[in-house]
């Protein structure tokens, strides 16, 4: 049974002059428990407006999604946002830490947010940073690391309340090639340890290739979809054939790497 389920989504912005725009047209998605998949498709195609949906950042205009047995879409203002503390993480292309807080306070936030105790959050965060392999930056502020430590940290603030869900938009569009390895594998690591769900837009073809399967959208609309099997590498290629078939702008692609 799908851990997150999508029925008929459609998004229809509107516009101050009336005129309306549909960018998600009667999508449907089933995410399994412990999957990690990529969305993908050129700029435009409804890929962040699809991660809003099926996060709960934003509601559809019609369609449902289910996640872990409720339906998200149905819920109050005031059920929703408890919901989202406890059932959600979130990483973003600009790791969203605040400057104020220690790298350590930002990554307990989710907790303190839960009402964790003090000593529970202390080793709580001892325990994922020394999995992210950035314990020894917990005490540091964020000018002083790199944004690849930055997103790790991100990644430990989105796991720490053990989600039943994390959602990645563009993590690794900020990042230089060494630092978006070290990120996706991060990622690749706590999801083939946790088996936390992970939901990740991306339009870097070799963030993708971590995914188990990368679904492709064009015009609000199920492009394609592919497995990944045994090869990482096989899979990247498989990435970048279908991304050339779908055409989109050339910022598109990317640096291509293994
Ligand atoms: N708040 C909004 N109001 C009006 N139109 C919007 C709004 N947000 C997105 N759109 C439009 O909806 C379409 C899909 O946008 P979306 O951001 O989901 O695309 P995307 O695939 O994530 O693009 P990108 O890769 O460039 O981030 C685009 O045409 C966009 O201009």
């Amino acid at each position: 049974m799908p851990i997150l389920t999508a029925a008929n989504l459609t998004k229809i912005y509107g516009s101050q002059r009336g005129v309306q725009h549909e960018a998600l047209h009667q999508f449907h998605l089933a995410v399994g428990k412990g999957e990690f998949i990529g969305i993908m498709g050129p700029s435009g195609s409804g890929k962040t407006t699809l991660l809003n949906l099926l996060s709960t950042i934003d509601s559809p205009t019609s369609g449902t999604v289910t996640i872990d047995q409720t339906t998200v879409t149905n819920l109050s203002r005031n059920k929703l946002a408890a919901f989202r503390r406890k059932e959600t993480g979130f990483i973003f292309q600009d790791y969203n830490l605040l400057e104020t807080l220690t790298i350590g306070e930002n990554i307990m936030l989710p907790l303190t947010l839960n009402k964790w105790k003090v000593k529970e959050m202390k080793e709580r965060l001892q325990l994922v940073t020394e999995q992210l392999g950035i314990a020894e930056l917990v005490d540091k502020r964020i000018f002083e690391v790199s944004g690849g430590q930055l997103q790790r940290a991100a990644i430990a603030r989105a796991i720490i309340h053990d989600p039943t869900v994390i959602y990645a938009d563009e993590p690794t569009g900020n990042l230089d090639s060494k630092a978006s390895r070290q990120v996706m594998e991060a990622l690749q690591f706590l999801h083939q340890e946790k088996k936390t769900t992970t939901i990740m837009v991306t339009h870097d073809p070799f963030a993708a290739s971590f995914c188990g399967r990368v679904i492709f959208i064009k015009d609000g609309r199920m492009f394609n979809e592919i497995h990944k099997g045994d090869n990482r590498q096989r899979f990247f290629q498989d990435i970048l054939n279908v991304q050339s078939i779908l055409g989109g702008n050339t910022d598109d692609f990317q640096t291509v790497r293994f």
